[in-house]
């Protein structure tokens, strides 16, 4: 776990504030104006008590006494009015600033292109204290800065108030509100550790709720009878939450009960002070009215400058796990060359060599020098066992990590030295595990070229060559029905209606025609992308995606061996490198691996056909 966040620079204050105000300058102005008016207020109160007591004591005339009275009325009024327009304000302000922050935070993630960034503990952990500082981090530090603003002008007022009556008690006071400031700030810090040591607990909680609540694990839940087991290892994440809490809570209450008890003695042994001298005359009634309040709001104003002074540290501490995210740049962009904002053309054969990849540094090498070459607008076949690294290859040569030794390059230019966006958008990939999105049909088709989104006959043409647009016709709105089950679809009459569901090879189709929206891929890979169809939609999908992609480098990657033997060349993943390269009748005449697989495979079909 990074313990960076348990070091807030004060540094980072005017970069926060600067936040809340750019999301949102008036309100956050208004909150401003207000939390300083409604420091003032209660000070003014006091001195205009006093002056009426005094007024009354003096026996004044009675215009002085209604003035003095009516004065006091609309400080009343103030006091009544300004918190609650300062909430009005602080709720705006803050809705503001986590939309500001949320969206700073997503921008970052999405500009993060090596995706090993996501499958490491200790990056996720930083998201979600990023994400928890994003929503609160802003308003929490504004917030506070205000109330501690607004605390200090009271305790300075009442402070003052009683330096004009007597010094002692002034500095009495004044000490005694220092344990509660160091209490408060001990508090913050604890709370910010504990939300930091409770991070994965937090995770796997969520973790364990979606496989309950979610559908993606619904069958298996019921099937294998895992509703209770999941519920139990839920709760045990929550109670070990909830105990850690706890400590913070039980710390925080000793620590509370002692200073209350503390204050509490030396603002009623000031307060019988001041009866005493009262009673001797030597304080008059206006002046004992202002000790009273003073000494009894001095404590509460104290006690609220502390507390804005710890919510400020908390917010200043998990900033910093916002920024670690905010920070992340595209692994890679850096080193690209070129001009900037410019996209970079890629074409030419791809080379890769001497290419060595493992997951993490402890893990076991899954490409030992792997040296393959495709030629500009030929297709590749990649062949071999589960587990030999097909699909990390393909996700190396689609850029999404980054080649742990050696190189892959297009057209002679190392694919490292180009932003990590042009490459990426530049491949047309069709993955094994695709994505099927709650979205409608033709969005659902559309995602794959969103400059074609709303491309209804570029839509229909992709789907037609996926062999996709006959079901899609046939649906309850056609290429406009929501496919989901979990959200409802919103009708023309304004009404409610339920999502469809396709089977698992009509979804697979539909990632196809996704793939096939992609103009102007400089490298069409498909890994497995008929694994889910039966015989007959397979050959249909091949021929298209043949066809489709014919003038491009293309990269096929499939256990069925008969749907690649087309290729115009086949290579044989083996151990981390290239065991064999050839096409067919060479690999099926040299007699290794792939002759092995091909004819037990070819057999398997000799046998049902018997
Ligand atoms: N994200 C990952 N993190 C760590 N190890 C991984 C990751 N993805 C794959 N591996 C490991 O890399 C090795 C190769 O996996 P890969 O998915 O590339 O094989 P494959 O040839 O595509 O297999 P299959 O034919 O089953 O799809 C496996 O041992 C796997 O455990």
């Amino acid at each position: 776990m990074q313990k960076s966040a348990r070091k807030p620079s004060l540094r980072r204050l005017p970069a926060i504030l600067r936040i809340a105000f750019l999301a949102a300058p008036l309100p956050a102005a208004g909150y401003l104006v207000l939390t300083v008016l409604g420091g003032a207020v209660p000070t003014a109160l006091a001195w205009s008590t006093k002056g009426l007591l005094d007024k009354i004591a003096r026996g004044a005339g009675s215009d002085g006494i209604v003035r003095q009275a009516f004065l006091l009325a609309l400080l009343g009024v103030a006091s009544a009015l300004a918190p609650r327009l300062a909430r009005h304000c602080q709720a705006m302000t803050q809705r503001a600033t986590r939309l500001w922050m949320r969206d700073r935070l997503f921008r970052a993630l999405n500009e993060v292109r090596d995706i090993s960034w996501f499958e490491d503990p200790v990056s996720m952990d930083r998201v979600q204290l990023a994400l928890n500082a994003s929503t609160t981090a802003p308003e929490v530090l504004l917030a506070g800065c205000l109330s501690a603003l607004q605390g200090a002008l009271i305790a300075v007022g009442l402070l003052g108030s009683l330096w004009v009556i007597s010094p002692v008690v002034f500095l009495l006071l004044t000490v005694a509100a220092l344990p509660v400031l160091a209490g408060q700030l001990l508090l913050s810090r604890e709370q910010t550790r504990l939300e930091e040591d409770t991070v994965q607990a937090s995770r796997r909680e969520v973790f364990y709720r979606m496989l309950i609540t979610g559908l993606d694990a619904v069958k298996e839940v019921r099937i294998f009878g895992l509703g209770d087991f999941f519920r139990e290892r839920m709760n045990r994440e929550t109670r070990s939450i909830h105990l850690a809490q706890q400590r913070v809570d039980t710390r925080q209450l000793l620590r509370q009960a002692v200073l209350a008890v503390l204050s509490a003695v030396v603002v009623g042994g000031c307060v019988v002070w001041s009866a005493a001298e009262a009673a001797d005359g030597r304080l008059g009634i206006g002046d004992l009215s202002v000790f009273i309040a003073a000494a009894a709001g001095v404590q509460g104003a104290v006690l609220q400058t502390a507390t804005g002074i710890g919510d400020g540290y908390k917010s200043l501490l998990a900033f910093e796990s916002y920024r670690a995210v905010t920070g992340v740049r595209a692994a890679g962009a850096a080193k690209a060359t070129g001009p900037v904002g410019e996209p970079v053309r890629l074409d030419g054969d791809i080379e890769v060599r001497d290419l060595w990849f493992r997951y993490s540094d402890e893990g076991d090498w899954v490409l030992r020098g792997v040296d393959l070459t495709i030629p500009a607008g030929r297709s590749l076949a990649l062949v071999g066992v589960n587990g030999a690294g097909k699909s990390t290859l393909v996700k190396l040569l689609c850029g999404l990590y980054e080649p742990t030794r050696g190189s892959i390059s297009v057209g002679g230019r190392d694919i490292r030295t180009v932003p990590a966006g042009d490459h990426q958008l530049g491949v047309g990939a069709i993955f094994q595990d695709y994505m099927s999105y709650d979205l409608s049909a033709a969005e659902n088709i559309g995602l794959g070229d969103l400059g074609r989104l709303e491309d209804r006959a570029a839509i229909r043409a992709a789907a037609g060559r996926a062999g996709a647009d006959g079901f899609l016709e046939s649906l309850p709105d056609g290429y406009d029905t929501l496919l989901s089950r979990i959200f409802f679809a919103g009708d023309a009459a304004g009404g409610r209606s339920r999502g469809t569901h396709l089977s698992g090879g009509q979804w697979q189709r539909l990632a196809v025609a996704r793939g096939l929206m992609k103009r102007r891929s400089h490298l069409v890979i498909l890994d497995e992308p008929s694994s889910g169809l039966d015989a007959e939609a397979e050959a249909a999908l091949h021929e298209a995606l043949l066809d489709d992609a014919a003038g491009t480098t293309r990269l096929l990657i499939s256990h069925r061996l008969g749907a690649v033997k087309a290729a115009d060349a086949i290579a044989v993943l083996e151990q981390g490198r290239i065991g064999a390269l050839g096409d067919h009748r060479a690999l099926m005449a040299a007699g290794g691996t792939y002759h092995r697989l091909f004819t037990v495979q070819a057999a398997g079909y000799a046998d049902a056909a018997v």
